[in-house]
């Protein structure tokens, strides 16, 4: 279609999963995304950002041989498209001078009639939380419609739509409508966010917004998806599935007043602990898909955060894919083993029980001769901690699973985990929610089972696990809140000081008393170099550590009250 002029149009979203680096890969799928669509007689199918690389790339994309690579799947696929069927709108990497040094942008194709038919780049490059825009492209000029079938077609990238300026004028120079390919992370609350963007970029245009988002797990991050089409009126014409790769052909047409597109289906998107969920269990699983492993393996407790983290693994991959592994010691109480054998039943997985008592002690008497005597206090504790870390990095390397790591964001917080012990593991599906959303969570999963979950429906975390007090179990009777202030508060305060950014006076004066907030303030910035060391995970807040909050290790400064 790309000559002729129409009065209808059909567009198809390909709200689709790339692989990081898996060029031809990405390749075959839009290739056969396109073959379905074509034969529900779509006229052209966008992709989302970066698309055919993946995103985000970070320093991969400043590598001159995958510029030379992306160029060569473009010009590929732009080959596939003398077939008479659809045209494509690509997001890829694009090189000055091939890929052989120089600029490099972020950019979308038009791949129309075997050729590529235009190519427009990012204006706006995002350079703040997890993104570093800045760091790897260069900011193309502001784009100019791209003529197609008689249409002229504005196309801005994800950031591009924050800001006022790239759709302006896009609309000055005459654009119908935008198409907006994206690469937008979920974080809680992100779609209403997303539609308040939208929406004001639409009274400002008066065009309709068509909002094509990617849908997975890359590292830390997780792309909910959620595409949706909003008239020029500001409806809401269109609303695709989060957490699924989906794929919709959208109907236009062309009226005394401009585009249209033809209402279609409103899907409810999941909100609150349903989406967090849903988060989680979409980065696991495809942290672990896409890095090739068989399966996960965790130490079960009889606590909550193992718990929860078994449920998700089951829910990401089938229980014939998930090894849990009680490790007791002198200080497992019974109703630990108990509480961890239920939770292994009920979610149907592997579950092996291994003592550790041989490897703490034998440790220990190694220990003597330069310590004078067995270790005892914080040293003994830990042993223990590093005894089952040791030994689930074992199972790993004899089995191929993947240890998975199972501390909460209150623990990552004040580094209340041990190094090279229970922080042995390579993926965290829970290291950015507060142990009030690990309850929260653990009970919304006893009462629903999200869609695409793969575990069983019912009651999976018992209510003993679910109301106990939580206990590392290092030390006859220790319960967390002997070192810690009790959850709901060091949550309250961490919230202010890791989310907010509130001063120490500011979170005293909502009634914490002084000294405890010093104390997590403390605890917080001692427990940095930890952090640095951790296993990634899913980020769920607006202000994750690792690619959002980033501190120094070395750092003296406190607040004075
Ligand atoms: N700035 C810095 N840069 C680099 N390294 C630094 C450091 N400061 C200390 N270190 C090193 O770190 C060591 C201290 O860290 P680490 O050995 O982890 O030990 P540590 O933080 O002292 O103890 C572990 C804590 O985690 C708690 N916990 C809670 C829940 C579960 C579990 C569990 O294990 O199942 C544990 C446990 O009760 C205890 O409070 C120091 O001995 C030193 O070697
Ligand atoms: N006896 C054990 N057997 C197997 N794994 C254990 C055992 N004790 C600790 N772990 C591992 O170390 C992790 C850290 O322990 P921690 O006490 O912080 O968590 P939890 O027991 O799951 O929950 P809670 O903190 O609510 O008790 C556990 O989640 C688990 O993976
Ligand atoms: N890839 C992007 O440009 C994403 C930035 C955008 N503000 C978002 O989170 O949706």
């Amino acid at each position: 279609m790309a000559g002729e002029t129409k009065d209808s149009f059909k567009l198809a979203l390909a709200q689709a999963n790339p692989v990081m680096g898996d060029l031809d890969g990405n390749l075959e799928t839009a290739l056969r995304l396109r073959d379905r669509f074509a034969a529900d007689g779509a006229d052209l199918v966008v992709f989302s950002e970066l698309f055919l690389t993946g995103y985000p790339l970070e320093d991969l994309v400043l590598k001159p041989a995958l510029q030379r690579a992306a160029r060569e799947a473009c010009e590929a696929l732009a080959e596939r498209t003398g077939d008479g069927g659809p045209a494509i709108l690509m997001g890829l990497p694009w090189a000055d001078g091939s890929g052989n040094g120089g600029k490099v942008y972020n950019a979308v194709a038009l791949l129309a009639e075997g050729g590529i038919a235009a190519v427009r780049t990012k204006h706006v490059l995002p350079n703040y939380g997890v993104f570093d825009e800045k760091r790897v492209f260069a900011p193309g000029p502001i784009p100019e419609p791209i003529p197609f079938g008689g249409l002229n077609l504005g196309v801005p990238i994800c950031e591009d739509i924050w800001e006022e300026d790239v759709c302006a004028a896009l609309a000055r120079a005459g654009a119908d409508l935008l198409i907006v390919p994206n690469g937008s992370p979920y974080w809680m609350g992100k779609q209403a966010i997303r539609y308040g963007v939208v929406g004001a970029r639409v009274a400002e245009t008066k065009c309709p917004l068509v909002y094509l988002n990617q849908f997975g797990g890359q590292d830390e991050l997780v792309f909910d998806g959620a595409s949706f089409v909003f008239n020029a009126d500001g409806s809401c014409a269109v609303q695709m599935p989060a957490w699924e790769d989906a794929g919709l052909v959208t109907e236009w047409r062309s009226e005394a007043d401009g585009w249209h597109c033809v209402p279609g289906e409103i899907v409810p998107i999941e909100a609150g602990e349903a989406a967090n969920y849903l988060a989680c269990v979409t980065g696991l699983r495809d942290y672990i898909n896409k890095n090739g492993f068989p399966g996960v393996v965790l130490g079960l407790s009889g606590g909550i955060d193992s718990a929860l983290c078994a449920a998700m693994a089951v829910d990401a991959l089938g229980a014939d894919r998930v090894h849990c592994i009680m490790l007791p010691y002198a200080y497992t109480s019974s109703a630990s083993l108990i509480d961890a054998e239920q939770i292994a039943k009920a979610l149907g997985v592997r579950y092996d029980t291994m003592p550790i008592h041989g490897g703490v002690d034998g440790l220990g008497a190694c220990l003597t001769g330069v310590l004078g005597g067995m270790p005892d206090g914080f040293t003994a504790e830990n042993l223990q901690s590093r005894t089952r870390g040791t030994l689930l990095m074992a199972v790993s390397n004899k089995l191929g699973p993947l240890v998975l790591t199972t501390g909460n964001k209150s623990e990552v917080s004040v580094g209340y985990a041990t190094l090279y012990g229970d922080m042995n593991g390579g993926f965290n599906p829970i290291k950015d929610l507060y142990k009030g959303q690990v309850y929260a969570l653990s009970r919304y999963r006893n009462k629903n089972r999200p869609k695409g979950c793969l575990g069983p429906e019912g009651v999976i975390i018992p209510e003993n696990v679910l109301t106990k007090d939580p206990s590392a179990e290092l030390k006859p009777d220790q319960r967390d809140v002997d070192t810690l202030p009790p959850y709901p508060v060091l949550d309250d305060i961490l919230n202010c000081l890791v989310e907010q950014e509130l001063s120490v006076p500011e979170i005293i004066a909502r009634g914490h008393p002084a000294e405890t907030v010093k104390k997590v303030e403390r605890m917080l910035y001692l427990a940095e170099y930890k952090r640095r060391q951790a296993a990634p995970g899913v980020k769920i807040t607006e202000r994750n550590f690792g690619r959002d909050r980033r501190y120094p290790i070395t750092n003296k400064f406190r607040e004075t009250v």
